[in-house]
């Protein structure tokens, strides 16, 4: 069974086609890199996954269900902008967010929730940093909490917008070495606009612009991205 399943999937906001004819199968434990100009949909289609938009024609699967039915099974890394951090909380409270979602939370949380929250801040690397508040971090130690917090909720599938955006070269690599040791239980979608970054991890580069190619990743060169983005994606050859 393919841990996502899209056939011939179309979506519209309104009038405005965002996603025509998209087809994708994900086998488990794939690292997906999707890239593709803005306003390609890649966030559209992560919220198609997510069971937060349905589409307007076509199917989804996901763990051989529906969207919805699966999304507890599924951790979320929103777009680093998008998380507001100004707020007065820890580490370890943020991470526990994660088993929100997972079942009784009324009267606290369980110790069991509480082990949990402490065995992926280790696997994470922040566990020196639990009781640390949100505010006070780097960019690269908030994107581990945030990795944190998505694993808290036991997922089978990692889904990262954009999550190295802002963030320098040096934290990148650690975060994506992070995600490929993940990678050896985890399926993973990664959105990213670097595809030549993102080349050295993931199995394949799904690229989208309204439509869906996939590459795998040996086959991706520089005429292969400048015929589909116009120089829009960051290009720096990359051979392996
Ligand atoms: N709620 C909405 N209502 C109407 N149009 C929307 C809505 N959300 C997104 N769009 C439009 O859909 C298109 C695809 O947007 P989407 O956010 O999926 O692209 P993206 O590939 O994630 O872009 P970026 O790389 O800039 O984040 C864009 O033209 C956008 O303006």
């Amino acid at each position: 069974m393919n841990a996502i399943e899209i056939r011939d999937l179309s979506f519209a906001y309104g009038e405005i086609p965002v996603l025509e004819h998209v087809s994708l199968a994900i086998p488990p434990r794939e690292f997906l890199g999707i890239v593709g100009p803005n306003a390609g949909g890649k966030s559209t289609l992560l919220k198609i996954i997510l069971g937060l938009l349905s589409p307007t024609r076509g199917s989804v699967k996901v763990l051989g269900t529906t969207p919805q039915k699966a999304r507890t099974r599924l951790g979320y890394v929103p777009q680093y902008p998008a998380f507001a951090r100004d707020f007065p909380v820890t580490v370890e409270q943020v991470v526990l967010m994660g088993r929100l979602g997972k079942g009784r939370i009324i009267g606290g949380y369980s110790r069991a929730d509480r082990e949990i929250a402490r065995r992926v801040m280790k696997e994470t690397e922040i566990s020196n940093l639990a009781q640390r508040r949100i505010e006070q971090l780097s960019g690269g130690q908030l994107q581990r909490a945030l990795v944190a917090r998505a694993l808290a909720c036991e997922p089978e599938i990692l889904i990262l917008d954009e999550p190295t955006a802002n963030i320098d070269m040096r934290v990148e690599n650690e975060l994506f070495d992070l995600l490929k040791l993940l990678n050896q239980r985890l399926t993973i979608l990664v959105v990213s606009h670097d595809i030549a970054f993102i080349s050295g991890y993931v199995h394949r580069v799904a690229c989208l612009n309204r439509t869906l190619v996939c590459h795998r990743t040996e086959d991706i060169d520089g005429q292969v991205i400048q015929q589909l983005y116009d120089d829009e994606v960051r290009m720096v050859a990359h051979h392996h």
